[in-house]
């Protein structure tokens, strides 16, 4: 039996603007999807988190529209993906197509903007690579793992399956990504931050990115964010980082992508943390706080009396 694993990221600048070419930049995050493959007689796949399982012949996951599948989009597409990948360059046969039983499970709460898609689609392919005992080097993983996000969402960028693949600190541009480490790193990880979950996010990542894709002032609020991003880069400040994730989060406001529970989240980071903003897509789902220590307590009687639920994240690399 396979067991893999991949983690969450949270996009600490830059969402929306990036799937432009703007730059961002990206954390993974220790919130673990697990992905089990072991023989079985047919092909089935278990979603364990929703409950859901499906039974469908290998042959029919080469060829299908993987729209058609809802929930199981992302690991079908996934599954797909890598499959054709080992077809056409790791020499496996189709008569080695031996069927599975493929299971998800995850910590990370579902259409958040903590990437469960992400997670979900390089658990897969790593966990399908394997059982084929054709192991896949991390920029094959990553590059596999871009291809599904676009597919199932029409338009992605790589931020969220380059993070969840390689790790650690990222800075996206025009979907290239380059590994930070240093100056920057060393400051985010002296930080402490809190990812609030605010309210269940009533539409896909898809669909907001959609609507993105309409707004008329798209290009000039992007702009601005570039210029937060930059600014975050070299400055090694807590209140200026945190003042930047506010402008940040104003700016998604801007575009239309937050909610009035994010916004009073993100006000009482601003009031009792350094800063706030949305993370992900937006439309629900969570807000990231950088903590205060000295006004730590404050802020979680806060979000205690508000009913959010909340939890510390941390780097993986
Ligand atoms: N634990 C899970 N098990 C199975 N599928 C999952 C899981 N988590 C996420 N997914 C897939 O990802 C979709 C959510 O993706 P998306 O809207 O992009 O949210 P997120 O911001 O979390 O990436 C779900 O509808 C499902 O297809
Ligand atoms: C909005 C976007 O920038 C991030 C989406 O993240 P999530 O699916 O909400 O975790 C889209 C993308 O980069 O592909
Ligand atoms: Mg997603």
């Amino acid at each position: 039996m396979v067991v893999v694993e991949s983690p969450a990221k949270v996009i600490l600048f830059g969402e929306h603007a990036v799937v432009y070419g703007y730059r961002a930049i990206s954390m993974a995050i220790d919130l673990k999807t697990t992905c089990t493959v072991e023989e079985s007689d047919t092909t089935i796949i278990n979603l364990k988190d929703l409950k859901k399982s499906l039974k469908i012949p290998i042959e029919e996951i080469l060829n299908l529209n993987v729209n058609e599948y809802g929930d199981f989009r992302y690991v079908l597409c996934a599954i797909k993906n890598t499959i054709l990948y080992l077809l056409s360059h790791k020499n496996l046969d189709l008569k080695d197509l031996k069927p599975f039983k493929l299971t998800i499970t995850s910590q990370i709460p579902i259409s958040c903007g903590l990437g469960s898609s992400a997670s979900t689609t390089i658990s897969t392919i790593k966990g399908i690579s394997a059982f084929y005992e054709r192991p896949l080097d991390d920029n094959e993983i990553a590059t596999i793992g871009y291809h599904v996000e676009k597919e199932v969402q029409g338009k992605a960028s790589v931020t969220d399956t380059a993070t969840i693949t390689y790790k650690g600190l990222l800075e996206i541009e025009n979907n290239t990504i380059r590994r930070i480490e240093g100056g920057l790193k060393d400051f985010i990880k002296s930080c402490k931050f809190l990812i609030c979950y605010c309210e269940e996010r009533k539409k896909k990542t898809a669909e907001l990115v959609n609507e993105v894709a309409n707004h008329k002032n798209r290009d000039d609020i992007f702009k601005l964010i570039e210029k937060v991003v930059d600014t975050s880069k070299t400055t090694f400040d807590k209140e200026i980082f945190g003042e930047l994730m506010y402008i940040n989060h104003n700016l998604l406001k801007r575009l239309g992508v937050s909610t009035p529970k994010l916004d009073e989240v993100v006000e009482i980071g601003k009031t009792y943390g350094y800063g706030a903003k949305l993370t992900g897509a937006g439309g629900g789902g969570c807000v990231i706080i950088l903590v205060n220590e000295n006004k730590e307590d404050e802020l979680i009687n806060k979000l205690k009396e508000k009913g959010v639920e909340y939890f510390e994240c941390r780097m993986v690399y």
